[in-house]
């Protein structure tokens, strides 16, 4: 038994609180947002899914065969679906692909169910990082640079409507990780218990 100064019964620190919705990471591809994720749900000992690899698996087809065969609209409602299934399966933290939180049903369920992480980068860091996996569908242009800048322009202020946003640039993938861990803490959503 162990020896307390004076008769004080000694208070446990309270445990960490457990989020009860899902984490759902959204950003432009390159941002992050699996690998981060991956590291993100060992940290909240949650599970972790990332729905480009959901819909690889479930329709044993790469992304680059899904477009080619049934074209990016086909593609989009399948996200759109997996994304609404994979809310059902209770906490845990999903990897959006990159165009998934450009679909309005999907943006409203999101803020409904879950709490949503912006991972921002700029341009360099993302054209750093896509080059790693030059097989992105939608960077089959003659100039990827300008394709990617103008997705920016047009995705950047609807991913501002996440609840959380990070910055990730020169940032270790451990610390991208830590600081939404920190911001997810302090968020009333989080501290409610939600
Ligand atoms: N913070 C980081 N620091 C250094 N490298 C990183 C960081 N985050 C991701 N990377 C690297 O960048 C590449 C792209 O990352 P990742 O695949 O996680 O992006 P993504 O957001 O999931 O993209 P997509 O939408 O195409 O799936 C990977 O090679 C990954 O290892
Ligand atoms: O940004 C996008 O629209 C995409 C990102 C990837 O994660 C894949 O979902 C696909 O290549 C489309
Ligand atoms: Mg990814």
């Amino acid at each position: 038994m162990i020896e307390t100064a004076g008769a004080l019964p000694v208070t446990p620190p309270p445990a960490p609180r457990a989020v009860r919705r899902p984490v759902v990471l959204v950003g432009l591809m390159g941002a992050g947002k699996t690998t981060v994720g991956r590291k993100l749900a060992q940290m909240l000992d949650l599970p972790f899914v990332d729905t480009d690899h959901e819909i690889e698996d479930a329709s044993r087809m790469t992304i680059a065969d899904l477009f080619a065969t049934y074209g990016e609209a086909e593609f989009r409602a399948l996200e759109a679906r997996v994304v609404a299934r994979l809310l059902d399966d209770g906490p845990r933290v999903i990897a959006t692909g990159g165009g998934a939180y450009m679909n309005e049903g999907t943006r409203r369920l999101l803020a409904e169910r879950s709490i949503t992480v912006w991972l921002n980068a700029e341009l360099d860091v993302l054209m750093e990082r896509v080059a790693k996996r030059p097989t992105r569908p939608l960077l089959q242009t003659s100039d990827p640079r300008a394709t990617l800048k103008a997705l920016m322009d047009q995705r950047y202020p609807v991913y501002a409507q996440a609840d959380l946003q990070v910055q990730t640039r020169n940032v270790k993938r451990e610390a991208v990780a830590r600081e939404i861990l920190d911001l997810l803490q302090r968020h009333p959503l989080f501290k409610a218990g939600a």
